[in-house]
């Protein structure tokens, strides 16, 4: 009992709560039949996505007070009063870019001695992140943009992802449905775009290269991909270098124009920061070739790379349009608007599959070297330990000294 590592799946406290959790409990049991020196408790939760019965039901006991155990996983941000001193934390602590709302948290988690591992900073050698809910971002993203699509023409319908009990479920109402010729042009390459991918094969919905797929006209439906290389050139010599492009965005031009004068869908998956050039203009916006009618914007950045992402939509009222004159907020599915998908929490709507693949991922590359310390990815992700700032985390110590202001 004493050689034990007791873990504890912490339930989810941060408003408006979150259904997700980092292990189902078909992974907590396969945990610990794999590694019978781990124990998992499980919190319970009126919100989570997994009900607590089904959690005993696998054996994973409820524990409302986890203080025996040292490892505590979570999703979100833990409210600075939840924290318990001295323990481990992982979850998502969205502090490595000095965000000012959760500074308390961060000074807390120093004052009370606790070493805090972050998700999102857990690598593989290469640099590519471990852990995302990108994939089912994009699972749902897509969905809901055709939905709309659906609706704003008239030519089909599809149910709302968050009525679906589960993935199986959403897309078993993909047999038998015709989509209209259509022609859709999805940007990026990352996890997101996988998850648009995913159901532009489960729809039979055809891929064509973009050379083709900007002059062609076709009597099915049809999607092309951009990819950062494909939407983006170096103004001074129209090259690509994805490393000279990441550190100098704002030296490149967008080339993607002409897709929204031959496009009726765009379903937004790049990675978008402030200095790299939009998708269109405004002025883009008010021209009469302006084609596309829905915009999924996947990834979701107000005024971002889509300029009329006019702000976040919600899982329960996915969709507003935007009258494209004026470039203001309307209601959805009218005559001369696009309509906005712009869902910033998509993966809650399908939690027990994005829950699932994020257990997946934690369980194959990051729960072994979390058991044997030290290690260099753990130790790469590792943003407190202990209560102080470690090495590589450093540059917060200007963050966390300020006075606090949100609370
Ligand atoms: N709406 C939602 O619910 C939701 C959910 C998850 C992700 N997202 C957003 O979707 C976008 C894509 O996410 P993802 O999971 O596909 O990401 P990812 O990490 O899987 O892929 C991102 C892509 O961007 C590229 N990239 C990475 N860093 C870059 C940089 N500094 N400059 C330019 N390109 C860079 C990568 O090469 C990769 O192709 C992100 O903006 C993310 O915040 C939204």
């Amino acid at each position: 009992m004493e050689n034990k590592i007791h873990l504890g799946l912490i339930r989810e406290e941060k408003q408006p709560y979150d259904n997700r959790v980092a292990f189902n409990p078909k992974q907590c049991q396969w945990i610990m039949q794999h590694y019978p020196q781990v124990q998992i408790y499980v919190q319970p939760s009126s919100h989570r996505c997994f009900r607590d019965e089904e959690y005993q039901r696998a054996g994973i006991p409820l524990q409302e007070d986890l203080s025996h155990c040292s490892l505590l996983l979570g999703i979100k941000e833990v409210p600075a009063d939840k924290l318990m001193a001295g323990k481990t934390y992982l979850f998502f602590s969205h502090t490595k870019k000095k965000q000012p709302h959760n500074r308390h948290m961060l000074q807390t988690i120093l004052e009370k001695k606790i070493t805090l591992i972050d998700y999102e900073c857990l690598v593989h050698p290469d640099g590519q992140r471990i852990l995302g809910f990108g994939f089912f971002a994009g699972v749902v993203g897509a969905h809901n943009g055709l939905q709309a699509f659906g609706r704003k023409t008239g030519s089909f319908t599809l149910q709302p992802v968050h009525t679906c009990h589960d993935f199986q479920e959403l897309i078993a109402q993909y047999f038998g449905i015709k989509l209209p010729p259509m022609k859709i042009v999805l940007t990026g390459s990352g996890r997101v775009a996988a998850g648009v991918l995913e159901i532009m094969g489960l729809l039979g919905i055809k891929y064509l290269p973009p050379e083709e797929y900007l002059v062609n006209q076709y009597t099915y439906p049809v999607y092309t991909q951009l990819k950062a290389g494909e939407l983006y050139l170096r103004k001074n010599d129209k090259s690509y270098s994805r490393a000279d492009f990441h550190a100098h965005p704002e030296q490149y031009e967008c080339r993607f124009l002409p897709y929204v004068t031959v496009s009726d869908v765009l379903m937004n998956g790049i990675y978008w920061d402030h200095n790299i050039p939009p998708l269109f203009t405004p002025a883009d916006l008010r021209k009469d070739n302006f084609r596309l009618q829905v915009i999924a914007d996947i990834t979701d950045d107000t005024h971002g790379s889509v300029p009329c992402n006019l702000g976040d939509s919600t899982i329960e009222d996915p969709v507003y349009g935007v009258v494209k004159a004026t470039m203001t907020q309307t209601g959805p599915y009218l005559p001369d608007t696009v309509d906005m998908m712009c869902v910033s929490n998509l993966p809650n709507e399908l939690p027990r599959d994005a829950s699932q693949y994020f257990g997946d991922q934690l369980m194959k590359y990051v729960f072994e070297a979390l058991l044997q310390p030290p290690d260099d990815m753990i130790t790469m992700a590792t943003i407190a330990r202990e209560g102080q700032l470690t090495e590589r985390f450093s540059y917060l110590t200007d963050y966390v000294n300020e006075a606090t202001s949100e609370i």
